[in-house]
């Protein structure tokens, strides 16, 4: 199951909002029908969101009918809703600001068609980035993964949320792979349960023994000793380390500390935003009411009830044990170490 595929003239989308009962897939032929489904979460994870709002800006310029000269602006209104659909995920902004500098490296280009060719080829080049980054996060965190380790993981930082296999299950993977007899307990990650959805559908596809457990269950296992390690993604991750992730991360951490369990980030050099200080500066979405109020449209709580839906929240870094990228694995103190990790070719 792939998330996103490039068709060429569409961006083929999987869904995730129907998984695991429908697996429905649609070919988004306009910039405004990928910001739809980024909105819908369709398509979520943030190495995901950031190729599919790159594919977005293909589909922008493809659609384009005017004359050469109107294009740039045609393209800023592109970029503007496509940099609207969810605010957290830095990949998001990380990937337009990539198809933006191609898009003025062309300005001497008369013909849009190779423009076109241009912004095509580097969206794909975001593509295969993802790919090859989530790869190394498998093998660098491989080191960190004791053999029959049981792992705890939140929300769902896999196949799904990327282009291929995974940051936090890229690195499970990568260790059942290796032959180590992991476990893994999957949160179900409420109100839209991508852990009970998608993380328990894709270890199952893999055949990596999983439990599925409610969000509230993790402080009774890790008291009862039953979790080695805790590996998660990150939709941000600030200069000093402080990390956004999927809202209940946080509890996750702290639980975790207060057990004396290693608390891991697996995230691409993409999610990380050295113009964020700290997680304070970090901007939470919040989404609609209903997603709390009902369960995938079964009501479970009265109609007028006030609800809050924060989707994200973020974890100090004095909670995170160490961050596993492409280029190696971060540890504190993260303002030093994060700099020089990106200085780093
Ligand atoms: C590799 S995905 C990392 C994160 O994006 C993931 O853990 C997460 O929080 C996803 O949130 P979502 O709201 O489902 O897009």
């Amino acid at each position: 199951m792939k998330s996103i595929e490039w068709l060429g003239n569409a961006l083929r989308i999987l869904d995730q909002s129907k998984l695991p009962v429908e697996i429905l897939y649609r070919d988004a032929v306009s910039y405004e029908s990928v910001a739809e489904a980024i909105e819908n979460m369709e398509v979520r994870g943030a190495p995901a969101i950031g190729a599919a709002v790159a594919y977005g800006f293909v589909l922008g310029a493809l659609e384009y009918q005017g004359d050469r000269d109107g294009l740039p602006s045609f393209m800023e209104k592109v970029q503007s809703r496509l940099a609207e659909t969810r605010p957290t995920a830095v990949n998001l902004f990380w990937a337009l600001r990539r198809m933006e500098d191609r898009l003025r490296e062309c300005w001497d280009m008369d013909d849009l068609d190779d423009v076109r060719r241009v912004l095509t080829e580097e969206a794909n080049r975001i593509a295969e980035d993802d790919r090859r980054m989530n790869r190394l996060i498998g093998e660098v965190g491989n080191e960190i993964v004791p053999d029959k380790a049981n792992i705890l993981t939140h929300c769902n930082a896999g196949a799904l949320a990327t282009v291929e296999y995974g940051t936090a299950l890229g690195v499970i993977r990568s260790a059942h792979l290796a032959g180590k007899m992991i476990h893994v307990y999957a949160d179900e990650t409420r109100p839209l349960l991508q852990g009970a959805r998608l993380t328990a559908l894709e270890l199952l596809e893999e055949k990596i023994p999983v439990t599925l457990i409610t969000d509230n269950m993790a402080g009774y296992l890790m008291q009862q000793g039953k979790i080695d390690l805790v590996i998660v993604g990150a939709d941000r991750i600030a200069a000093n380390g402080d990390t956004a992730n999927k809202i209940g991360t946080y509890s996750v951490a702290v639980l975790a500390n207060a057990h004396g369990i290693p608390f891991y980030v697996a995230a691409p050099t993409s999610t990380i935003d050295l113009k964020v200080a700290n997680g304070q500066e970090i901007p939470i979405e919040e989404r609609p009411a209903n997603e709390v109020r009902e369960c995938f449209g079964v009501s479970v709580a009265p109609e007028e009830v006030k609800v809050f839906n924060p989707a994200f929240d973020v974890t100090p870094a004095k909670y995170i044990t160490g961050i596993i990228t492409e280029k190696g694995m971060v540890t504190a103190p993260y303002s030093v170490n994060l700099l020089k990790l990106m200085v780093r070719s």
